[in-house]
């Protein structure tokens, strides 16, 4: 077993964790998880499904009476000791996100604090949720505006971020005073798994956090969704899902936020300082091994500096090492399963069938585990599937654009509004593309856009809502209009 890898084994939990306690699956059945770099399994998880959920629905909806006691103060303490008991446990987190998910050790542990940051973040915002009074219509009246937590929280996740986009949720649920109920993917359940151990080591009472992992998830999805006792479903992963979960959550009207599908472009200038846009969009492309949902999906260069730029990303990426994370040479991991190479490796064949042309990269690495090549693709169209599609892998195809107003139509000419990058020395242009841009996040000279200060998130079909910022309470609060007559 990898716990030998672990200083504190005890963060090894493959059981479901609902009312605070550590839960096999009714039929105690169990699922295997993946190393993705060596196709090995490392852990045999409890499968829970349905009833399993409606039973930590229940207990999330009796904990929220009990969370509601403490006040704003006190819940800030308690987040804040999981936030330092997750920076105490930074390496073996990392060690088993590595292991369940492939990424390399230095993002991993990247990624820790990343998600830390978010329960750091609402430890401080718990204790700013105010209210409003409101100017009154008549002398014998005053009107006031209070904010309430909106109730137990349905929360669904993606396997590319296994802790960051788990503590995005929870994180301001618990601030706003809400419980949750989480069902991690089921190829990375081991970190939601370490994180929930984490919050109970802090005091976070029980109910309010209740991990469901499980193969069977749209079983599980829908009794999060139509349970009348979940008032909200918070989702993050593909559009396609996202969108079968917003139809089902209409049933009992939930509120929803979702974090979907990306399809970002990066548009670099002719006057753009080239270094740094090089560096930007390798950065952009390939964290993750292109796993991301804000990961640069399209390169658009400008014809002046077309042939340069090519040039040198490709010999930035050529320096990539592929191999299994924990190995300190390696510098970019596998993708998460076969299915994922294969996607990869038709959204190639496709460009190159169509004319396309590689300038490194572009195969399967042989061997165990999911690794495909850091790849560079140029001379691509509009008529190829990586002009619309999410690649969601290590694959930069580049294409050329002639004016701004053509970069900007190319870039918009997609469902997906998530992310944008541009790369120019002209202020007045970076304001006129920004503003022009369908996107909810625009990187100018800049592509590491992410933090647990910035409101995260996207437009068109890439989502709704924000997370994190000041703004990220919003999505787990309500508002309460009270007026008071007899003054
Ligand atoms: N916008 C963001 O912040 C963000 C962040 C990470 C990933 N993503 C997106 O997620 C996608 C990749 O992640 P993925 O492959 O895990 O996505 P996915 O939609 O296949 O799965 C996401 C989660 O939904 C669950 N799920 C799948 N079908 C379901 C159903 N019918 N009912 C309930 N739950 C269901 C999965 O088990 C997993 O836990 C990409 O499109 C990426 O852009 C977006
Ligand atoms: O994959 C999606 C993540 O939200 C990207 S980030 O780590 O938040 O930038």
């Amino acid at each position: 077993m990898f716990d030998q890898k672990l200083s504190d084994k005890s963060l090894l939990k493959t059981k479901g964790y609902i009312n605070g306690e550590w839960v096999s699956s009714d039929s105690e059945k169990e699922f295997e998880v993946f190393n993705p770099a060596t196709g090995e399994c490392i852990a045999n998880v409890a499968d829970l499904g349905p009833v399993e959920t409606q039973r930590a629905i229940e207990a999330a909806h009796s904990a929220m009476s009990e969370w509601t006691k403490y006040t704003a103060k006190e819940k800030s303490a308690l987040l804040r000791e999981w936030f330092n008991l997750v920076m105490a446990n930074q390496d073996d987190l990392a060690t088993i996100m590595t292991l369940e998910q492939g990424k390399v050790f230095a993002e991993s542990k990247g990624e820790v604090a990343y998600g830390a940051s978010y329960i750091e973040w609402f430890a401080e915002e718990a204790k700013r949720i105010y209210g409003d009074i409101l100017p009154s219509t008549t002398q014998d009246r005053r009107s006031i505006v209070i904010k309430q937590p909106i109730g137990v929280v349905g929360a669904i996740t993606p396997w590319n971020f296994p802790i960051a986009m788990i503590t995005r949720k929870i994180a301001p649920a618990l601030a706003a005073g809400c419980s949750v109920v989480l069902k991690p993917a089921a190829e990375t359940p081991l970190s939601a798994l370490a994180l929930a151990e984490l919050a109970q080591r802090a005091g976070i009472p029980k109910g309010m956090i209740n991990i469901v992992p499980g193969k069977k998830s749209s079983e599980i999805g829908a009794q999060l969704t139509d349970n009348p006792l979940v008032k909200k479903v918070t989702f993050t992963g593909s559009t396609r899902v996202g969108k079968v979960l917003m139809a089902q959550s209409a049933q009992t009207v939930k509120r929803t936020s979702m974090e979907l599908g990306g399809n970002a472009p990066v548009l670099v200038f002719d006057d753009a300082d080239l270094d740094k846009a090089v560096q930007g969009a390798l950065a952009a492309k390939f964290r993750n091994a292109g796993q991301t949902c804000i990961c640069a999906n399209r390169i658009l260069v400008q014809s002046g500096i077309y042939d340069e730029f090519v040039s040198r990303l490709t010999a930035k990426v050529e320096q990539f090492v592929l191999g299994e994370g924990l190995a300190e040479s390696s510098t970019m991991g596998p993708l998460i399963n076969s299915n994922a190479v294969e996607g990869v490796t038709d959204l190639v064949s496709d460009a190159l069938g169509k004319g396309a042309k590689l300038t490194v990269g572009g195969q399967v690495k042989e061997g165990a585990g999911f690794f495909f090549q850091p790849t560079v693709i140029r001379d691509l169209d509009q008529s190829m599937r990586l002009a619309k599609e999410e690649v969601f892998g290590p694959v930069a195809p580049i294409f050329k654009f002639e004016t701004e107003d053509e970069a900007i139509a190319m870039a918009n000419d997609t469902e997906f509004g998530l992310a944008a990058y541009l790369f120019t020395k002209d202020q007045s242009r970076s304001w006129r593309v920004s503003e022009r841009l369908e996107y909810g996040m625009v990187g100018v000279n800049e592509t590491a856009i992410s933090s647990e200060m910035i409101p995260f998130g996207g437009v068109k079909e890439s989502g709704q809502g924000r997370e994190g910022s000041k703004y990220g309470l919003d999505d787990y609060l309500e508002m309460k209009y009270i007026c008071l007559g007899d003054i």
